[in-house]
């Protein structure tokens, strides 16, 4: 595979970065981008071929990820249809709210479009991604698709293009809400009198042993959690502070927030 990324941003890298350290040569994998601190930041990952003309890029790859902000994504997919139509790779979007369809309009002809949702722990290989595939895709670039996501974490198809604005709202945003929860322990913890650097490590390191886990482990989080709050215990008071807080229904609000959010999206980009 020869893979190219136009924009050389945050989600760019950490793709890129995990697909490097999967064991892929940085020699097959171009990025163009205007902004040279963008390359420069990119260039410090993995030694990857950069530039900023993304027509030239396209004639060097086979599988071509847009990686740019959804505002923009009509202006990039229209300077580079007449590339697309020519070249044929197959176009995987990163990019929240914006449809297949919408992206196929701009692009011109029949292209192959898988459209995903990673989120930023691909860095650290890993990430989870939500991929739908449109009709022009076959089974070689679903393969494809999959190799490029499997190699930086965790990747699911859905049949539903609508479910990815579910998977934007649930693992494409998620980081940022357990950071959020650190942030707050973190936090806690220094008001409770801890240095920052015990307030911090405990809590990095709490997350990572609670996720490991939960993933490892052949019961569910609900048991995980029981097996944690001993009766009339510490984790008890706590676990009924958050529940009276409303915790669930605050998660729940919060998903569907952003959810609405990619949906709104979807149908302002549609509109410009
Ligand atoms: N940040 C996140 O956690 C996630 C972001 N996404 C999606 O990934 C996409 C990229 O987001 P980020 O990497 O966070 O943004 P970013 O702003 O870090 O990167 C975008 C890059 O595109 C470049 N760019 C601007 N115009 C360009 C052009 N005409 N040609 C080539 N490159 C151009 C910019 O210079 C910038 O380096 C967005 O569509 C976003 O919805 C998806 C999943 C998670
Ligand atoms: O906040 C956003 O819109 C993007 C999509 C998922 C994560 N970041």
């Amino acid at each position: 595979m020869r893979i190219g990324f136009i924009g050389g941003g945050n989600m760019a890298s950490s793709i890129i970065g995990g697909l490097v350290a999967s064991g892929m040569s940085a020699s097959n994998i171009w990025a163009s981008d205007p902004n040279a601190d963008s390359l420069a930041k990119l260039k410090s990952v993995a030694p990857v071929n950069t530039g900023s003309d993304n027509l030239a890029l396209i004639a060097e790859v086979n599988v071509l990820i847009l990686a740019v902000k959804p505002q923009i994504m009509k202006l990039v997919a229209q300077d580079i249809a007449a590339a697309v139509q020519t070249h044929q790779p197959l176009v995987i979007s990163i990019a929240a709210g914006v449809t297949s369809g919408s992206l196929a309009t701009w692009l011109g002809g029949k292209p192959a479009i898988v459209r995903c949702m990673p989120n930023t722990p691909a860095l650290v290989r890993s990430g989870a991604t939500g991929l739908y595939a449109n009709a022009q895709v076959n089974d070689a670039q679903r393969k494809q698709a999959a190799t490029i996501l499997e190699a930086v974490g965790l990747a699911l198809w859905v049949d539903q293009e609508d479910q990815l604005d579910a998977v934007t709202a649930l693992s494409g945003s998620g980081p940022a809400y357990f950071f959020l929860v650190m942030e707050a322990m973190q936090a806690a913890g220094r008001e409770m009198g801890l240095s920052d650097e015990v307030a911090n490590q405990l809590t990095l390191q709490t997350a990572l042993g609670a996720a490991q886990m939960a993933i490892t482990s052949d019961v569910d989080a609900a048991e995980l959690r029981r097996r944690v709050t001993s009766p009339k215990g510490t984790t008890e008071r706590a676990v009924n502070i958050l529940e009276d807080g409303g915790l669930r229904q605050l998660f729940a609000n919060a998903l569907n927030g952003a959810r609405i959010r990619a949906e709104e999206l979807a149908i302002e980009l549609e509109g410009e």
